[in-house]
């Protein structure tokens, strides 16, 4: 890390020890303004932080430290194409998956653009015919159902991406199977009939060994049903790995490639969104691209100081290097919605879960928090508690949009998206104001409750208050949103890794797991342990591998 950057690094500490006992009420009370100095927005999408205990000093010295840090540069490095994920030695262009401009782009003597489009097209043709039944299973029944069997970047994204535009769904229904564990393959094909399902083979590498397993036991559930033959009209393949997956036998014109400059957490903007599009159509993927695109060029061209995803990086580098706030919740007041946190957990936590710099060495400071959450209002009745009470304050990051679906058909929904509203802003509000001692005790007294009881009982009701969150608003989920959405959050991973000076596009601490997985593999079939095994993994195997 630069001196400059931890120059500032070190102004920030010493701005949040000045401010040690500052409450964030009392800033809201000494400025008026303060909702609109802390607030910036890209069309209809707002980003609130002003519940956050930053100033204008504090954040002009995160801007400096964006600046110091080099995020512009970085930025332009990735969108030029340049290699910047330097472990694996490839350029990182997603974002080059939501251009769909026609002019030519060549990287590494690729005309990206061109190849982009080429796919897209071949996928668009693919999702309408099965949509329209013009492309029929072996027996010629159309396709009622697709099973995507994908794991990590290869479910989450299309799963999350399945689930938020449900109201655009008028597709085959569509089904995810991740887990090797057996039963989330079997419970998915009880239900169906082979004749009228269509499997995608999801993997970037076509190595993957839990995509691999479930591939070949649906493989074998087809071939069983209906025969060898109809393997062709049962299976299409998503996957930069060509050669493997005609190894696999799935016809040629139901292989869509993508290429390893998409990292697996930033593909389902690739053919890897291939079973989104198949639900949805391709126009509403077409939009959901464009969102994306309109994100990327929002983050491109805008003024750090009113950049939804390098202020959102700043308040997250805030939180975790400056606070030290361990995890982040994500809450989004959005059914819809309800797979983004572990979608992000992905994104958030592969991406800057870092140990060591560009330069190898021991990061000096802490790299990427705990990402986690779950729908509002569930959360609010399961662990809510802990984030008002607890002892150590969670950052929230609330997502919420104006207007709700379905709404124009059933009466009470808008009442009920009132609700949903009222509660999210609740939420804020109570996590940022607090309650103290003097006030439980006032309302103890006020609701009939005696002194002594009032005395004893108010400890328990008081909120420390302060507790820091953001809002992101926008007018409703549509395919558009959701692109700038994911965009968003996608681009602040980018500005957080960058400020760490980490390598966010590589994921090199999911192998040793991996490597010793497939070692294992032998003994728990032969319930034999290595002497190389530790006391602990050869008795967890003796007890569950009984001969
Ligand atoms: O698409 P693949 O190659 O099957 O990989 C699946 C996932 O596995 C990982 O490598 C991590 O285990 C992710 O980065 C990736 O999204």
């Amino acid at each position: 890390m630069s001196a400059a950057v931890e120059d500032v690094f070190k102004a920030l500490a010493a701005d949040r020890a000045a401010r040690a006992e500052e409450k964030v009420p009392d800033l809201f009370a000494a400025d008026s303004g303060r909702f609109a100095a802390f607030s910036a927005s890209f069309e209809d999408l707002l980003l609130d932080f002003s519940k956050c205990s930053l100033t204008p000093a504090t954040l002009g010295l995160l801007i400096d430290l964006a600046r110091a840090a080099g995020v512009e540069g970085k930025r332009a490095a990735m969108f030029a194409g340049e290699h910047i994920n330097i472990t694996e030695d490839r350029a990182v262009l997603h974002t080059a998956l939501r251009d769909r401009s026609a002019s030519p782009f060549t990287v590494d003597g690729q005309d990206v653009r061109a190849d982009v489009a080429d796919v897209l097209a071949r996928m668009g043709a693919f999702a309408e015919g099965i949509r329209t039944g013009a492309l029929k299973g072996w027996t010629g029944k159309p396709i009622t159902d697709i099973v995507n069997i994908g794991i990590g970047g290869s479910d989450l994204g299309p799963v999350m991406a399945t689930i938020a535009l449900g109201p655009y769904h008028h597709g085959p229904r569509a089904h995810y199977v991740s887990n090797v564990d057996g039963a989330h393959l079997y419970d998915t094909i009880a239900e169906l009939d082979p004749a009228s399902t269509l499997f995608i083979v999801a993997s970037k590498t076509f190595t993957t060994q839990e995509t691999m397993a479930n591939a070949a036991s649906a493989r074998e559930w087809i071939v069983e049903a209906l025969g060898e033959a109809a393997v062709a009209n049962h299976f299409a393949a998503v996957s930069t790995a060509l050669d493997k997956v005609s190894a696999f036998g799935i016809a040629p014109g139901r292989v869509f490639g993508f290429w390893d400059w998409v990292g697996g957490r930033y593909s389902v903007w690739s053919a890897i969104g291939l079973p989104v599009m198949i639900a949805v159509g391709a126009e509403n993927f077409g939009r959901f691209l464009d969102g994306g695109h309109a994100m990327d060029e929002h983050f491109r061209s805008t003024p750090l100081e009113k950049n939804l995803p390098v202020l959102l990086g700043l308040v997250g580098i805030w939180h975790r290097e400056i606070c030290g706030y361990a995890t982040r919740a994500v809450i989004p007041y959005d059914q819809h919605l309800a797979r983004l946190p572990a979608y992000l957990q992905q994104l958030d936590m592969e991406s800057n879960g870092k140990h060591v710099t560009l330069d190898g060495k021991t990061v000096a400071h802490d790299t990427g928090p705990v990402v986690w959450g779950e729908p509002g209002t569930n959360g609010q009745h399961a662990f809510f508690q802990l984030i008002h009470q607890g002892t150590s304050p969670i950052p929230v990051e609330f997502l919420i949009a104006a207007h709700g679906h379905g709404e124009e058909k059933v009466a009470g929904l808008k009442r009920q998206h009132a609700m949903l509203i009222a509660n999210c802003l609740a939420q804020s509000e109570a996590l940022m104001r607090g309650r103290t001692l003097e006030e439980a005790k006032a309302q103890l007294i006020a609701a009939g409750r005696d002194e002594e009881t009032a005395e004893r009982i108010a400890p328990h009701r008081v909120f420390t208050g302060s507790r820091p969150s953001v809002t992101v608003a926008y007018e409703k989920l549509d395919p558009y949103t959701l692109g700038r959405l994911i965009a968003l959050y996608e681009h602040r991973v980018f500005v957080e890794g960058a400020i760490w000076n980490i390598n966010s596009f590589d994921q090199w601490g999911v192998e040793l797991g991996k490597e010793l997985a497939n070692t294992l593999l032998p003994a728990v079939e032969s319930g034999v342990a290595p002497a190389s095994l530790s006391t602990s993994a050869a008795g967890l195997l003796h007890h569950l591998v009984r001969k």
